[in-house]
């Protein structure tokens, strides 16, 4: 297991995280990863040393949500219409492309841009995550966003 930890925490420190334009230490400062955790009673957080319950994160305008047992970054932005939302996805895919790492789009009400970023193959967050919300905040929303309101969730 601990090998395991290692070459994970090998593969994501070359990726570190840029949130915000400055490496970010996550989970209390080191890199974490919620392992596959079917089974326990409850969604663990593995870091390098040890198990945190609930990482401390900052990736600005996402919020952290569980959903069936499973950590998520979502956000949330009013789009000014149905077409806009679908440009705003074009762009969102083309970051993913070029990441191999893909979110969980949603256009509800037809204005309504919901974005879910979790890995999948770990059920759970990793540094990729962070990476993807990171490069999503950084989009020029310019003509896409309604003038009106934002989520800000
Ligand atoms: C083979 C392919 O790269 C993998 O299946 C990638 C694709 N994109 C992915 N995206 C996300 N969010 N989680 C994954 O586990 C994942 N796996």
């Amino acid at each position: 297991m601990c090998l395991f930890l290692l070459a994970v925490q090998a593969k994501a420190a070359s990726r570190w995280p840029l949130v915000s334009g400055k490496p970010s230490l996550l989970g209390c400062g080191r890199p974490f990863y919620q392992m596959d955790t079917r089974g326990q009673d409850e969604n663990k957080v593995l870091t390098a040393r040890g198990c945190h319950t609930s990482p401390r994160v900052k990736v600005n305008g996402w919020e952290l949500t569980t959903e069936g047992g499973i950590l998520k970054l979502h956000r949330a932005w009013k789009v000014k219409n149905f077409v806009k939302g679908l440009e705003f996805f074009q762009l969102v895919a083309a970051i993913a492309e070029e990441e191999g790492h893909h979110p969980d789009l949603h256009l509800v009400g037809w204005n309504n841009v919901k974005i879910d970023v979790w890995t999948h193959s770990v059920r759970g967050l990793t540094d990729n995550d962070f990476i993807l919300a990171a490069k999503i905040n950084h989009l020029n929303l310019e003509g896409i966003l309604s003038k009106r309101a934002n989520v800000q969730k």
